[in-house]
């Protein structure tokens, strides 16, 4: 279809206004941002579970509606992730060569989760009681185009240890996109989303993962089969490592001097793109951080130190 890419305007999943780019036709405004890559495409699910569904077509640019706030947020926050790996990692898209970024919102019916599926994200409406419209949340929208910045290098296999550091990169970048763009950001992992009627909580913790029952020491890790091996509940090994070795902190007896989120980020990129293999576990997570952290700041170096006593502070040797 011929057209031409225009800013349109609308209101997200928490009833805050956003403009992003559409592309106009004939047939109207589609939720196509032609700027970035080979584009960011959103589609409409309409509450069924076949995938992308219809690419979101708007009459009028202005996407007011209840119906369209989980497409806004879905489309603004796919680009500014888009922004934060091109901007601040140097990376074109997930696979460093521009890949659209596709995305399917209002996929099923009262759907509590949001997900990578290999090649496009897909975020539920949530039952509107545990969570409401997954897209509505910065660090949610990170946390799954994330994976696919890990399918296509680190590659880590979706289970146990390796499924646990997959999901742990998932949230650091979703918190340190959220610290890029000073959106209300925090430690805090769905605090958007999560049980909109109580305010102040979230689904994680990366400060104290224990707040939601995860362990914040690997000699606390779930060795069970549930949830793929755990992969949400020993990512907290990895959270609680990340925000000791960005903010500093005293942890089990052990002191960390935090180096800052920048460097966290550098560091944590370095460390998936470059050293992390699909069956690495936390031990080779910590070598690899390291080997990352030797090559950015040298052997000697407070950064390097600091990433091993991050390590330490949660038991990983
Ligand atoms: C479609 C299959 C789902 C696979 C799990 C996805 S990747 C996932 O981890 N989703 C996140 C969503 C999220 C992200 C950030 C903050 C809050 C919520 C997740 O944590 N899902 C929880 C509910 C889970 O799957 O246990
Ligand atoms: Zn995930």
């Amino acid at each position: 279809i011929s057209g031409t890419v225009v800013t349109g305007s609308g209101t997200g999943v928490l009833g805050d206004s956003k403009t992003f780019k559409t592309f106009s036709t004939a047939d109207g405004y589609y939720m196509f941002d032609g700027t970035r890559g080979n584009g960011i495409y959103t589609y409409d699910g309409r509450n069924q579970t076949r995938i992308p569904g219809s690419l979101w077509l708007d009459a009028d640019n202005r996407f007011n509606t209840t119906y369209d706030r989980a497409a806004v947020d879905a489309h603004t926050y796919a680009a500014w992730t888009y922004d934060y790996f091109r901007n601040v990692h140097n990376r074109n898209s997930y696979d460093n060569a521009g890949a659209e970024l596709v995305s399917t919102v209002h996929y099923g019916r009262s759907y509590n989760n949001a997900g990578w599926t290999g090649s496009q994200m897909i975020y539920g409406d949530g039952d509107g009681y545990n969570f409401r419209a997954f897209s509505g949340s910065l660090d949610v929208v990170a946390h799954e185009l994330t994976h696919a910045v890990t399918d296509f290098s680190a590659d880590l296999i979706y289970q146990n240890e390796s499924g646990a550091i997959n999901e742990s990169m998932s949230d650091i970048f979703g918190t340190l996109t959220e610290y890029h763009f000073n959106n209300n950001p925090d430690w805090l992992m769905g605090e958007d989303i999560y049980t909109p009627g109580t305010p102040g909580d979230a689904l994680r913790s990366m400060a104290d993962p224990t707040l939601a029952g995860d362990p914040d020491h690997y000699s606390k890790r779930y060795t069970g089969t549930q949830d793929n091996g755990g992969v949400h509940i020993n990512s907290g090994i990895g959270n609680k490592m990340a925000y000791l070795l960005a903010n500093g902190g005293t942890h089990y007896g052990v002191k960390v001097n935090g180096i800052g989120n920048d460097k966290v980020g550098k560091v944590m990129y370095r460390t998936l793109t470059q050293y992390l293999t699909p069956t690495s576990n936390y031990s080779h997570f910590r070598a690899s951080a390291v080997r990352a952290a030797t090559d950015l700041y040298g052997a000697s170096s407070a950064e390097v130190a600091s990433v091993k006593q991050a390590f330490s502070a949660v038991g990983v040797y």
